[in-house]
């Protein structure tokens, strides 16, 4: 253990007794995506320690990034963490500085319970996210660089403020609105696909301590975002989990 997360009083696996028996919910998404949310994987005292180490250690930037050939400041706080030798990550046109995990020894601990909770998993990078108030957000997007592969499997850590995380269905590609339409209208009415179903959208309350995973096909499917909130007005930190291949 290093001698900065002796410091903090931080322990060498945070939270060794909840690991198996902590509530666990799975959500079909159906065609392969898979979201699974764990609301107490933390305990929550420890994790407003990981929050305060990392609100005040992480190296927090908030880059310019081109949106739709637009140049703009990102709505957030962001920083990355790398293994060496791995291929550059490049989004919205920005190329994140790689620091090491060697950098923030606590990030490795937190990195040890996220795979001790998803066996199989191993990951080797970490996008960390700073929302300070309800006006930073993330727009509709999906973590589907190619460096990731086809099925990624993504683990989001949270800590500090809740905030809403939404989750909505690609609008299909192959059929355009006037082809479903007509479509549609070819079939008997009770076959109709209704379009007010709401399987196509998910919404969660990211709580603090939690963790929250999407795996199979949920990038290549799925869009997500974390939409502004007014009456969010404290400080929220996003740990994201990947593995470059
Ligand atoms: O903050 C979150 O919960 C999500 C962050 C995210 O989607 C990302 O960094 O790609
Ligand atoms: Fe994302």
């Amino acid at each position: 253990m290093s001698s900065k997360s002796h410091e903090l009083g931080l322990k060498e696996n945070p939270n060794p007794n909840s690991i198996n028996n902590v509530k666990k919910q799975t959500f079909d998404l159906g065609k392969g995506s898979e979201v699974v949310y764990i609301p107490r994987f933390l305990g929550f005292d420890e994790s407003w320690k990981w929050f305060n180490y990392l609100n005040k250690e992480i190296p927090w930037t908030r880059p310019s990034i081109r949106v739709f050939g637009r140049s703009c400041i990102q709505p957030r706080d962001t920083c990355y963490v790398a293994s060496e030798g791995l291929p550059e990550l490049r989004y919205s046109g920005y190329q994140p500085h790689a620091y090491s995990w060697e950098d923030y020894p606590p990030l490795k601990q937190i990195l040890a319970a996220v795979h001790e909770m998803l066996p199989g998993s191993n990951f080797n990078s970490l996008l960390l996210n700073r929302y300070k108030g309800g006006s930073d957000y993330v727009a509709w997007h999906a973590d589907d660089e190619k460096l990731y592969g086809s099925t990624p499997e993504i683990a989001s850590v949270s800590f500090g403020c809740d905030r809403e995380f939404l989750l909505k269905r690609k609008p299909s590609k192959s059929l355009t609105v006037q082809a479903t339409k007509a479509k549609d209208e070819e079939q008997p009415a009770r076959k109709r696909v209704k379009k007010s179903d709401n399987d196509d959208q998910h919404s969660f309350t990211l709580k603090h301590g939690s963790l929250l995973v999407m795996r199979g096909y949920t990038q290549r499917d799925w869009l997500h975002s974390v939409p502004k909130r007014a009456r969010a007005d404290a400080v929220r930190i996003n740990l994201t989990f990947r593995r470059v291949l």
